[in-house]
């Protein structure tokens, strides 16, 4: 038999059709209340039924606000809000809506709940589906039409992607997580370096990783441009899955491990395309621009446009010093913040929380700067008060919240105001993304909670242990 990329063998196990259009089977079609409503209406209008409401499952996570929970922003946000209720219960489909023990961010509960598992189709109408590819799923956004098409029939007619492999060897240094690497990532192959490929991350760095972190990786290739991430499965991702509410139990546990085992690229299949990453060379990022790729380490600074390639590297460098307000060569660590904030799909997990929280223990925030902290759901935040995690956040002068996207998207109240500079584990730095004219500087948790405490970017790595546990920063 020929050699298979972990890709081909999700695809091929799905496969409906092989006319010229392939057509998919989805096993897992998530919702959300900013991209279903029309979807649902479309449906109405067509008279149809969603197909498998036992496979849908759906969140209120983007417009929701994190602090007073009934603070909705506008009357769109509390007809979307409203609207997705009614359509959960009018065609049977699981809603953890907003004061709901499992809401959470979509990305966020789909793999804690063990509706995320290797192997899987999943969809949803959001570009951070790619997450999820972290299980071994072939997991990717969708748009409206999509929706309304996957609800209606619960398959999908794709073009199949190419495959690329991003191979990552070497140790990672103290305080660089795969954060880091992702913005060092698409730094070097561009927003569009991923376009028409699903990615597989390998090597010895993603090995190492925990299922977090990988979930970080995967959730960010998007911003390269790619259809989506995936990460062959292994022992991490069995014990991760194993008794969460919807994973398989007992029998059907262990019949399942033994399929999930078989879903790696075989030793001789190729890919279309391939790029080695040393992690050992990778130091904290920060970006400087308006697009994921405009980024640096700590120990740099903003680039002269003039020293990049002419054309359009040029313009849009320019373009973006100009919104960011930020001069040439200005080193990176003289970059004062006014608010940072620590969520989002991409930076929001207990880990997140733990890393950023041991950074903190013992500091104060800076006064100048406003620090927000939202877990990415429910079950988080309980964990991490279970954990202290939430005291030392709030001892340090953040502000501890309820779950959802929070400031990330900027369609809830948590909003910048113009001209204010954020430190944010988010995952898009584009031009009024966390507000009008609001200016987003793209970092790990871990930095984002040293530069709340200093006030400007500085390396985390500075940050040091004395032996009785005591913090000690050597800034
Ligand atoms: C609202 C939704 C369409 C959007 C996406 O698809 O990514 C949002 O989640 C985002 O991160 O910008
Ligand atoms: S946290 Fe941000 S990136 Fe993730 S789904 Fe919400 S808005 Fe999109």
């Amino acid at each position: 038999m020929s050699q298979q990329t972990l890709f081909d063998k999700v695809w091929e196990k799905h496969l409906i059709e092989m006319e010229e259009q392939q057509l998919l089977f989805i096993d897992l079609h998530l919702i959300h209340e900013v991209t279903s409503p029309q979807a649902f209406s479309k449906l109405r209008e067509e008279g149809r039924l969603v197909r498998r409401p036992d496979l849908t499952f759906a969140t209120a996570d983007h417009i929701v606000p994190t602090g007073e929970r009934d603070n909705i922003r506008d009357i769109l946000a509390k007809k979307q809000i409203d609207f997705l209720t009614k359509n959960c219960e009018e065609f049977g489909i699981t809603l953890y809506d907003i004061d709901h023990p499992d809401n959470g961010i979509v990305h966020i509960i789909g793999p804690e709940l063990g509706l995320t598992t290797p192997g899987k189709t999943i969809v949803c109408g959001d570009s951070h589906t790619s997450t999820h590819g972290a299980f071994g799923s072939l997991a990717f956004g969708i748009g409206s039409s999509e929706i309304t098409h996957v609800l209606a029939t619960q398959t999908l007619p794709q073009k199949k992607p190419k495959t690329m492999n991003i191979h990552i060897d070497g140790q990672l240094k103290d305080y660089v997580t795969s954060k880091d690497i992702i913005l060092k990532i698409i730094q070097e192959i561009g927003t569009n370096g991923g376009a028409g490929h699903v990615v597989e991350f390998t090597g010895s760095a993603v090995d190492d990783m925990s299922m977090e972190q990988r979930m970080t990786l995967c959730n960010m290739i998007i911003e390269a441009g790619a259809r989506a991430g995936m990460i062959a499965p292994d022992e991490k991702t069995f014990e991760y899955l194993e008794g969460k509410r919807f994973a398989p139990r007992g029998e059907a546990w262990e019949e399942a491990v033994a399929e999930w085992k078989t879903l790696k690229t075989d030793p001789d299949a190729s890919y279309d395309k391939t790029v080695v990453i040393h992690a050992y060379e990778i130091s904290p990022q920060v970006t400087w621009g308006t697009n994921p790729s405009q980024g640096t380490s700590i120990e740099g600074v903003v680039p002269d446009p003039n020293d990049l390639n002419k054309g359009a590297d040029q313009d849009t460098a320019k373009a973006a010093l100009k919104y960011m307000d930020l001069k040439p060569l200005t080193k990176i660590d003289d970059i004062y913040v006014d608010k940072v904030f620590i969520g989002s799909c991409t930076n929001s997990r207990i880990e997140d929380l733990r890393v950023a929280a041991e950074v903190l223990r013992g500091y104060q925030v800076s006064s100048k700067v406003e620090a927000l902290v939202v877990p990415g759901s429910y079950h988080i935040k309980r964990r991490a008060e279970e954990e202290g995690l939430d005291q030392i956040f709030i001892n340090a002068g953040f502000d501890w919240r309820e779950p959802g996207c929070s400031m990330c998207p900027g369609m809830n109240p948590d909003m910048a105001k113009p001209g204010e500079r954020i430190a944010s584990t988010s995952n898009r730095n584009f031009e009024g993304r966390q507000g009008k004219e609001a200016r987003t500087h793209l970092v790990s948790p871990a930095m984002a909670a040293a530069t709340a405490v200093k006030g400007h970017f500085i390396d985390v790595r500075d940050w040091t242990f004395k032996e009785d546990g005591e913090k000690n920063a050597t800034f």
